[in-house]
């Protein structure tokens, strides 16, 4: 059974141009005019594009005494109704738990997902066995570990740990990637504020000031670079650490930057809302910033110093939330997005001429899909691509309301806004997931996507540090020793 798509437009990060295309078995077979298949879509008056990639999602993640409250079957079937045909969640191992205990357990979790998925890999802790296990796990089509620079006494890595690990991650030509926040300042900031009486949500923002995200990213890309690693620095959301991966790239660094649909489109405020649980319920790390902060992100996704845009769709519901009255380090850190995060960044990104159709493209898909080294089987619209395509519908609305989302969770961040821009269809592999709006289940269609090490960029970082490794200068004439 084949699919043809019609009379659309077809949008890649680089081209827009009129063509059919044509899906074969799940993969995209032909693209051109006037193409005949088994089944039709129409595409009049739409966009036909990459789906969408998220990188950044915990899904059913145990955190702070509790578990996300979005698993792969709910999660995934959200992601789908917005646009989103690939998710990448994070494996995180405990503390002393084997990695490849850890990334069992996550495929484990994956049975009923309605989409594809891979996953990064957590590093919280360092000793030989995690050494060891890193090249199985690479072997096991997972190329990219992130560290927690921030939850001291919980997933937090030190210095050294990080070091270590982003060596190994260039020697086995794997990612690394951070969470870049202080995390001993935080904890500092923290015990001060409780102390002086600084309970409620509002305060969280104040223990997490842009500062200790600047600092943490700055040296997270210094240690990257004395490792000769790439490195990818997740959920950016302020000037300073922008600044820090501007200055990088600027350099020559490898190194790229992600901020959030949250960060870009909420901001500091709804954290003096005087509803407790519309405070907490915006509760994540980094806490949403000034609008200052949002026009720098803005300004790097149009510039190219930022590269992708991301959810960190971590949704806990509002009885969880209230596990930190009283106690603001206590509220679960995380927020949702997955469902809305294509329909926000084209309402807020597109419509208003912040962003081209191509670049939107680029960084809600095609751009991570080559970071992660999946692409062009993801993040394309060409021949032989897996068909995860969205057929995009520029003139369709819809208001954010809770109460017709596909999450789990009983409230929306974004409950109210009106988007513009949503899909007609969305296809993973071929299959038809939504239609007209509705989305059509498939739980268990999601396949894991295994990527593979030593992408270009690893190969050359590596090329470049042997060649200016430190050298022994060869002399003649050394005196004898002693005398
Ligand atoms: N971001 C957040 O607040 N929760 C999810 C875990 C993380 O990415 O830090
Ligand atoms: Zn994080
Ligand atoms: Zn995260």
């Amino acid at each position: 059974m084949t699919t043809i798509i019609r009379n659309g437009t077809i949008v890649t990060a680089d081209l827009t141009y009129r063509a059919d295309v044509l899906i074969d078995n799940g993969i995209i077979t032909a693209i051109g005019p006037n193409l005949t298949g088994d089944t039709t879509l129409d595409a009049t008056g739409c966009y036909i594009m990459p789906g969408g990639i998220d990188p950044h999602t915990h899904l059913e993640m145990p955190f702070m005494g509790t578990y996300s409250a979005d698993d792969f079957e709910s999660g995934t079937r959200a992601a789908l109704s917005g646009g989103t045909t690939m998710v990448v969640d994070f494996a995180l191992p405990s503390p002393g738990q084997g990695l490849l205990d850890a990334l069992q357990m996550w495929h484990n979790k994956t049975g009923r997902a309605h989409c594809d998925y891979s996953f990064h890999m957590a590093v919280t802790w360092w000793g030989e066995q995690v050494f060891d296990e890193m090249k199985s796990v690479v072997d096991q089509g997972i190329t990219s570990f992130k560290h927690f620079m921030a939850y001291k006494g919980a997933l937090m890595v030190n210095d050294d740990e990080m070091y270590h690990s982003f060596s190994r991650c260039a020697d086995l030509g794997a990612l690394a990637m951070v969470h870049a926040e202080n995390g001993d300042v935080v904890a500092e900031l923290t015990a001060r504020l409780l102390a002086e009486g600084n309970t409620g949500p509002e305060a969280h923002a104040y223990s997490r000031p842009p500062q200790v995200e600047g600092e943490a990213t700055n040296r997270a890309i210094m240690i990257a670079d004395m490792a000769g690693v790439p490195l990818y620095v997740v959920h950016t959301s302020c000037e300073e650490a922008h600044e820090a991966i501007r200055r990088a790239r600027q350099q020559g660094k490898r190194v790229w930057g992600e901020p959030l649909i949250q960060h870009l489109t909420l901001d500091e405020t709804e954290y003096f809302h005087p509803d407790w649980d519309h405070a907490a319920r915006r509760v994540m790390s980094p806490p949403f910033r000034s609008k200052a902060h949002q026009d720098s992100l803005w300004a790097g996704l149009q510039s190219g110093s930022l590269s992708v845009v991301a959810t960190d769709h971590c949704a806990f519901t509002t009885a969880q939330k209230r596990n930190g009255v009283g106690n603001f380090s206590k509220i679960p850190n995380g927020t949702g997005g997955l469902e809305d995060r294509m329909p926000m960044l084209w309402t807020y990104g597109v419509n208003t001429g912040r962003l081209t159709m191509n670049e939107f493209v680029a960084v809600t898909s095609t751009n991570i899909a080559k970071i992660l080294n999946c692409y062009p089987k993801k993040g394309a619209v060409l021949v032989g691509a897996d068909a995860d395509l969205v057929v995009w519908d520029p003139e369709k609305t819809k208001t954010i309301s809770a109460s017709a989302q596909q999450s789990a969770i009983d409230y929306n961040v974004f409950e109210g806004k009106t988007v513009k821009g949503l899909p007609r269809y969305t296809l993973t592999r071929g299959r038809v997931a939504v239609a007209d709006g509705v989305v059509q289940p498939g739980e268990g269609h999601g396949q894991f996507v295994a990527r593979e090490a030593r992408p270009a960029v690893n190969r050359a970082l590596s090329a470049w540090k042997e060649i200016t490794a430190p050298r022994a200068v060869a002399r003649t004439g050394v005196p004898a020793t002693g005398v």
